[in-house]
């Protein structure tokens, strides 16, 4: 496969600079007996390069810290870092601008334009980059080829399946050279070997460069990572290169801030121990939320994955 995702022309410079930095992020919703603590102390780098999975529990504030990763959304306290330039303070122009040139953002609704074709939905953003329409053209029609959708390029997205519409999204997302790129359960509306290639296509981008964060609910696509962050009631509690367990994880204790808070509400409730998930205050959904950990646990036993670093390339 190459397309002008892994050319140079969209090559990102191969180092190790931290892409996104959070730093002592907290981020809180609501007030009074509705405040809900979604961050509470979120520290992470991701590199360039570098593919990092979030996991964690339905509530967990996954999606809370891709949209403040993002810029879409302000902490409450703490810091978030782009490339080396922080977001606080920023103007709305100047926000809009850094997010445009740095960020690929696949969202878990697609926002793609319905008055635009699939080829336009994903020459946008490097029209507004300020590249000639013939160029972006180019760009956008590899990128749709990249995902399997190249003869879909002048098709409206009503006109498309779900999935189809997904794959127009993420080539939008992945088009020129985009130093991070974020994407929220970004597999969700396809099926398993058109998700498996759409993971290959964005762990091709980390490699030529870029950053990455994944959130995903699946291990076999947090496979594809080259680290994988756990969250739980906001807490990053656990940060891992190797497969975990749910004994290792179980068995270490939830880090509590500095405040002692415990964050979550009645209807996300704070796990009270390291043993909550199994009790049953883990997900929303009704889940444990340990369900991954389980499937890692057992592919690393099997080998048949070979864990989260063996079963990609
Ligand atoms: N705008 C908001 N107003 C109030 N509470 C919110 C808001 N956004 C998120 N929350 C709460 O913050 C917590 C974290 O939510 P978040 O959506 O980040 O979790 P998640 O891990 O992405 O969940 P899921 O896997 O179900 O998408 C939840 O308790 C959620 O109800």
């Amino acid at each position: 496969m190459t397309t002008a995702l892994t050319s140079p022309d969209a090559q990102v410079e191969v180092g190790r600079a931290p892409a996104l930095e959070l730093r002592g992020v907290h981020r809180e919703h609501g007030r009074g007996a509705n405040r809900v603590q979604a961050l509470r102390g979120v520290d992470l780098t991701v590199c360039a390069g570098e593919l990092v999975a979030v996991m964690g529990p339905s509530g967990s504030g996954k999606s809370t810290l891709l949209a403040l990763a993002g810029g879409l959304d302000t902490p409450t306290s703490g810091e978030v870092l782009i490339a080396g330039a922080t977001l606080s303070g920023q103007s709305p122009k100047a926000l809009a601008a850094l997010r445009r040139r740095s960020l690929g953002y696949v969202f878990q609704n697609l926002n793609l334009i319905p008055a635009l074709t699939a080829v336009e939905n994903v020459m946008l953003p490097r029209e507004l980059d300020g590249i000639s329409a013939r160029a972006a053209r180019r760009e956008a029609q590899a990128a749709l080829g990249e995902v399997g959708v190249a003869d879909l390029a002048d098709r409206f997205p009503d006109d498309m399946s779900g999935g189809q519409q997904q794959r127009v999204a993420i080539a939008r997302a992945l088009v020129g050279p985009r130093g991070l790129v974020l994407a929220d359960e970004p597999t969700g509306a396809l099926d398993s070997n058109t998700g498996e290639a759409v993971l290959r296509v964005l762990r091709a981008r980390c490699d030529a460069g870029s950053a990455g964060l994944l959130v995903t609910h699946e291990a076999r696509h947090a496979a594809w990572a080259d680290r994988v962050i756990f969250l739980r009631d906001g807490l990053v509690v656990d940060s891992t290169g190797t497969p975990a367990t749910p004994e290792s994880l179980l068995g270490a204790p939830v880090p509590v801030p500095a405040d002692g808070s415990r964050g979550g509400t009645a209807a996300n409730p704070a796990s009270d121990g390291p043993n909550a998930a199994r009790d049953g205050a883990g997900g929303a959904d009704g889940s444990d939320g340990f369900d991954e950990f389980d499937e890692f646990h057992e592919s690393g036993e099997s080998g048949e994955s070979g864990g989260f670093d063996g079963g990609r390339r």
